[in-house]
């Protein structure tokens, strides 16, 4: 089995609608999505012979999700008011809504579908919120 892992990093703001402490409030954290690709064959041909699949494709596919979400503001759908939502676009700030609660873990299962919609051999993704923190996702066997 061959394992190779990327990683890239977004800077962004979140709140956790409904939790009860700190988290409720927007804050902020540098994301890190650190994404595994596995597989047993090394391609046999071409350019990327000996390769499981290209570091700069993984690379690529993974920046663009941490792009995608840098200096934002990340809420759950359905959790701010209407008229928050109008003043924040207002200001002209980043606002992204998920249809998801913005966890590690919801984030981790996310980054993973995504990958694996681009056709690449992803086994898990890690989603650091800080740098002990982290939620892994990966599909049962
Ligand atoms: N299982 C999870 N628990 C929590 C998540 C999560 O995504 N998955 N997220 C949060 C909040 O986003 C929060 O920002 C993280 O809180 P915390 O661990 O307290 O972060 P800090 O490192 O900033 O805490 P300090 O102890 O103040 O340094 C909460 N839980
Ligand atoms: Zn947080």
């Amino acid at each position: 089995m061959y394992r190779l892992k990327t990683s890239a990093a977004f800077d962004s703001a979140h709140f956790l609608a409904g939790y009860e402490g700190k988290c409720a409030n927007i804050h902020g954290h540098r994301w890190i999505i650190e994404a595994e690709f596995s597989g047993s064959e090394l391609i046999r041909e071409g350019t990327e012979r000996g390769m499981l699949t290209d570091f700069g494709d993984i690379k690529n596919a993974v920046r663009q999700l941490a792009d995608s979400f840098d200096h934002s503001l990340i809420y759950e759908e359905n959790s701010l008011k209407a008229a928050t939502i109008t003043a924040l676009e207002d200001e002209k700030f980043r606002l992204i809504p998920v249809p998801f609660r913005p966890t590690a873990e919801n984030f981790a299962e996310y980054f993973y579908r995504r990958l694996r919609a681009a056709e690449l051999p992803v086994s898990s993704v890690a989603v650091y919120e800080t740098p002990e923190n982290c939620a892994v996702y990966e599909e049962d066997i």
